[in-house]
């Protein structure tokens, strides 16, 4: 059956999208190798990495990362569906891990699409959460390189008011679940990065740091939504070796802090990541929430933004902004075929000898 395409008068159109992510492992035996493939040369401790095994192993050795995704990608099938977007087939590729975005990338082009919008489940710039992902799309190609091939990758959706309302929706939950008493304190936390991505994250002509500031910025955003006045932004998960700075201050550290301050009540978002991955109940539901218990704090873990209505309709937004051929070319993290949105941004950073 030849697919329908989703507006077949233009040929600047798209006629599929890929659900682009991370990965995780499936099994056990996946564990060690998906980490090699995460970590190469990186310069990630060999002592971090046999902590973190111990965390995928913790839950029998799969990441529930893929689950989500394509949890999400069914979500965002039945929205399109709902928007008669309906023969716009959504397929599923990884960095990191099974499917590979080459894999599904080849069996795109084997199908017969051309020119394929991609979706990464990155919210940030910065190398990790977006130039990684061009070069992610850049390579995937290059075995297609003569096919006629076009990867447009959609922008970064940090500033998308539909992807803080929809976070705000889950602060909200989280908030009205507490009872009498003092108002908790709330706490946003993503994936801390090393200080000198940071200060390498965006168009060097803004003077870095677009990671750490997106994500103050969709905080102070979502906060406001949800009518709190007082928050923070904290980091987790970071993996470097000791002495290199990374964001401060870590999840960990700031509910000692807090809880020194006389605060017995936590809110704690993750507002960096979409999904309930391993960062989110390893570091958070697992380490987080038990130190929480030591300290004698109420600790609620807000929900992640995932396969929530809005959320979907905001990936669904952006899709069809950019599908006929339309939508901001120039906007931050947009690009065809792994070429980035300014030619000096998220520069990858040497890692430093010593870590390796
Ligand atoms: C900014 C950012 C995001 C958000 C943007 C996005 O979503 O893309 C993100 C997401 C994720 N990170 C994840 C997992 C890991 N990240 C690691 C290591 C690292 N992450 C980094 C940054 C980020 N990471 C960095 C600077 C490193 C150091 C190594 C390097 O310089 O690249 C490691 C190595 C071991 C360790 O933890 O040390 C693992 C296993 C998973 C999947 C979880 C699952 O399996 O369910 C997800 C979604
Ligand atoms: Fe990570």
């Amino acid at each position: 059956m030849a697919p329908e395409l989703a507006d077949s008068t233009s040929s600047d159109s798209f006629d599929a999208v890929l659900f682009l992510s991370f990965g995780g492992p499936d099994k056990p035996d996946d564990v060690r190798p998906f980490l090699e493939n995460v970590t190469r040369g990186r310069g990630v401790p060999a002592e971090r990495l046999d902590e973190v095994v111990q965390h995928y192993l913790h839950f029998g050795g799969v990441s529930p990362i893929n689950r989500l995704n394509l949890d999400m990608i069914d979500a965002l099938r039945a929205e399109l569906d709902r928007r008669g977007r309906t023969g716009l087939p959504i397929y599923f590729g990884n960095r990191n891990w099974h499917p590979l975005a080459a894999d599904t990338v080849s069996a795109m082009v084997d199908d017969g699409h051309r020119r394929i919008l991609v979706f990464p489940t990155s919210a940030w710039g910065g190398y990790s959460g977006c130039r990684q992902y061009h070069e992610d799309i850049q390579m995937a190609l290059a075995p297609e390189r003569d096919r006629g091939v076009l990867l447009r990758k959609l922008p970064q959706f940090a500033e998308e008011p539909a992807f803080r309302d929809a976070v705000a929706d889950a602060v909200s939950e989280a908030l009205d679940g507490f009872g009498d008493g003092p108002a908790p304190r709330l706490v946003f936390t993503a994936h801390s990065i090393p200080e000198s991505a940071d200060r390498a994250a965006g168009p060097a002509s803004d003077g870095g740091r677009l990671y750490s500031r997106q994500v103050a910025d969709a905080s102070a955003a979502v906060a406001a939504l949800c009518g709190v006045d007082e928050f923070d932004v904290v980091w987790q998960s970071r993996s470097g070796p000791p002495q290199v700075p990374w964001l401060e201050p870590d999840v960990c550290d700031h509910l000692r802090a807090l809880s020194a301050d006389g605060v017995d009540r936590v809110v704690v978002c993750p507002i960096g990541f979409i999904s309930d991955h391993l960062e989110v109940v390893w570091d958070l539901d697992s380490e987080a929430a038990d130190l929480a218990a030591e300290l004698g704090m109420e600790y609620v873990r807000v929900a992640t933004a995932g396969t929530s209505r809005r959320f979907i309709a905001m990936v669904a937004d952006l899709v069809e902004r950019y599908v006929d051929g339309g939508g901001d070319l120039t906007a931050l993290g947009c690009g065809d075929n792994g070429t980035v949105c300014r030619p000096d941004c998220c520069v990858p950073v040497r890692r430093p000898a010593a870590a390796r």
